[in-house]
């Protein structure tokens, strides 16, 4: 009688077996409560090398929190996350060393510019100075960043910010890319720009995971879509599956479809309200 084979192990070797890259973001059942509110209520999500995964949701839908608890920010309430094979929560600084995290927020250093940002952080993340100097350079030009990659962060537009911040996401040439709303508040133009970069970074093998509220943008670049609701991924696949499974015709109306219809069966599981109520509730807002 053979042994009992662990599932993660079988799933590797299938996918060994036919060929697909290595998993190099894997998280399983994750939860993040604050207090009692449930932001990510037991997802899972796995990226490999060479591949854009999108995670897309309404407004509050949990997308930031689970990116932030993937990249080790935030701790899970539960569930696990690897990257690379290294659990994220046993060996952080491994783990770490492996993401580069685009946060919604990231606040660079007013009074630094760009290339010392750079530097400063590459020496956090040990790079050897030869090495560092090259890649700042490749940044620089890559991103095409040299008219202001010497001047105060402080005095960048945000198109200008955002780049020097792709550019220290992307400094240690990390394994996994986590890239939260990477094209938030820009134009189209430095968008595309973005978006294009993006592609260079998938075209190198690097396994990325971002969210966006762009439709355009996810349908363009991502190679699946994970979408979630309050918590919970309500469905994922690629874009072809995703019109498949609702018979819609674009993203949007395929995001509106999926989104509704956990609406309405939330609505019907919700506990029916008494008639005298409801006539009450009718009346009110008017
Ligand atoms: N630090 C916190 N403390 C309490 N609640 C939080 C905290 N961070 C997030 N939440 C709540 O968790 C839920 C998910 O928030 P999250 O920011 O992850 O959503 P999102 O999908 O990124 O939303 P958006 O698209 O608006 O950025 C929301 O109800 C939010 O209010």
């Amino acid at each position: 009688m053979s042994a009992p084979v662990d599932a993660s192990v079988s799933a590797s070797v299938e996918a060994l077996a036919e060929g697909a890259p290595a998993a190099v973001l894997e998280a399983t059942g994750l939860v993040k409560r604050f207090g009692k509110v449930t932001a990510v209520n037991g997802i899972d999500i796995t990226v490999r090398a060479g591949e854009v995964v999108g995670l897309l949701g309404p407004n509050g839908a949990g997308k930031t929190t689970t990116l932030r608890v993937l990249a080790g920010i935030l701790p899970p309430t539960e569930g696990r996350v690897r990257v690379g094979g290294v659990d994220v929560a046993e060996r952080p600084l491994e783990a770490k060393q492996r993401i580069g995290f685009l946060s919604g927020d990231t606040q660079l250093y007013q009074r630094l510019s760009p290339r010392e940002v750079l530097r400063y952080f590459g020496r956090l993340y040990s790079m050897e100075a030869d090495r560092l100097e090259r890649r700042i350079e490749v940044l620089v030009r890559d991103l095409e960043m040299t008219e202001f990659a010497a001047r105060p962060c402080g005095t960048l537009s945000t198109g200008q910010r955002q780049r020097a911040n792709i550019a220290r996401a992307f400094l240690h040439e990390p394994e996994l890319l986590i890239l939260d709303e990477p094209t938030n508040a820009l134009d189209v133009l430095s968008g595309r720009f973005i978006v294009e970069s993006i592609r260079r970074e998938r075209a190198a093998g690097r396994a990325i995971l971002l969210s966006t509220h762009v439709m355009s943008e996810a349908e363009y670049l991502c190679d699946r879509i994970v979408l979630v609701h309050e918590g919970r991924v309500i469905d994922q696949g690629t874009l072809a599956e995703l019109l498949e499974h609702t018979g819609e015709k674009n993203l949007t109306d395929a995001f509106l479809h999926l989104v509704e219809r956990c609406q309405v069966s939330a609505a019907s599981a919700a506990p029916a309200v008494p008639q005298s109520k409801a006539a009450e509730g009718a009346g009110e807002g008017r």
